[in-house]
C-alpha cells in the first residue's frame, strides 16, 4: 500500500504539491490525471523515493519513508519500476541485453528470464536487434518487459503511451492489462490521455496547480470490444 499523507513540495520557494492526501491500495490500477505543470511527475518521483517531500509523509507497506537510510530506500526502489514516454533503451545494447539489464546490473544472470518477458510482450524475433531498428510501439514493449524483470510490486507509468498513435496505444493498454493479470504489480498511470486512463484504471486522481482536487472509481471500459481496424477508422473518419 501507497499512502501520502498532507504531502508538499517546494522548489526555492515554489509549493509544487500542496497538501497531497492519496492511498493506492495493493495490486490496484490507478490513474493520475491534470494539466501539464500541475505537479503529476512530482508526485511520481517523491513516490519512486527519488526526491524527499518538503513536509508531509510517505508510508510504504506500512513503513514510514522518511525513517529509512540509503540502503533501506534503495531496497524499496528495487521493488518498483519506472516506464517513461521516451521508453530510454539504451541504443548500443540488443532488444535481449537491454531487458536484461536491471539483472546484470545486480550481478545476476538469468538471461531465460529476458527471453520469457521478450515472448510476453511478443518481441521474441527482435531480439538481437538495436532499439533503432524498432517502431515506437515495439521500444514501449521491450521497455515494458525490462520494467518487469525485476519483478516489481509497482510499476510507475509516466506518459508511457503519450509518443505511441492510437492503434499502439491500444495494444499497449492490452498488454498492460495482461500485465496486472499476471504479475499483479500495484500500477500508477499518470497521463494526460483521459482516453487511456478510462480504459487502463480503476481510479483516478485529478491534480490542479499542485492540488490534488478529485478522485473517483471509474468504471472501466475495455478496449477490446473496439475492433475496428485502423484502415476501417481512417476511412470512416477522413472520408467525404
Ligand atoms: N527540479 C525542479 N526544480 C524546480 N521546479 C520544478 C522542478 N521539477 C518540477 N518543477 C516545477 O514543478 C511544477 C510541476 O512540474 P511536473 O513536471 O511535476 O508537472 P506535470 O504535471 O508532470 O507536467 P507535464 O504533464 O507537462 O509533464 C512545474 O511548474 C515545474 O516547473
Amino acid at each position: 500500500m501507497i499512502e501520502l499523507v498532507n504531502v508538499s513540495k517546494k522548489y526555492q520557494e515554489i509549493e509544487v504539491l500542496k497538501g497531497i492526501n492519496l492511498k493506492v491500495e495493493e495490486n490496484d490500477i490507478v490513474g493520475i490525471v491534470g494539466e501539464s505543470g500541475s505537479g503529476k511527475s512530482t508526485l511520481l518521483r517523491l513516490i519512486q523515493l527519488m526526491e524527499e517531500p518538503t513536509s508531509g509523509v510517505i508510508v510504504l507497506n506500512n513503513h514510514l519513508a522518511t525513517t529509512w537510510n540509503k540502503r533501506e530506500i534503495c531496497e524499496q526502489q528495487k521493488k518498483m519500476s519506472l516506464l517513461f514516454q521516451n521508453f530510454n533503451l539504451l541504443s548500443n545494447l540488443k532488444v535481449i541485453d537491454n531487458v536484461h539489464l536491471p539483472l546484470k546490473l545486480q550481478g545476476k544472470k538469468e538471461l531465460k528470464k529476458a527471453e520469457k518477458l521478450l515472448d510476453f510482450v511478443g518481441l521474441s524475433d527482435k531480439k538481437n536487434m538495436y532499439p533503432a531498428q524498432l517502431s515506437g510501439g515495439q521500444k514501449q514493449r521491450v521497455a515494458l518487459a525490462r520494467a518487469l524483470i525485476t519483478d516489481p510490486e509497482v510499476l510507475l507509468l509516466d506518459e508511457a503511451t503519450s509518443a505511441l498513435d492510437e492503434q499502439t496505444t491500444r495494444e499497449m493498454v492490452l498488454l498492460l492489462e495482461r500485465v496486472h493479470r499476471e504479475f499483479k504489480p500495484t500500477i500508477i498511470f499518470v497521463s494526460h490521455d483521459l482516453n487511456v486512463i478510462k480504459h487502463c484504471c480503476h481510479k483516478v486522481f485529478i491534480m490542479e496547480k499542485g492540488c490534488l482536487v478529485d478522485n473517483f472509481e471509474i468504471q472501466k471500459e475495455s478496449f477490446l470490444t473496439d475492433d475496428e481496424s485502423y484502415l476501417d477508422k481512417a476511412r470512416r473518419v477522413l472520408r467525404p
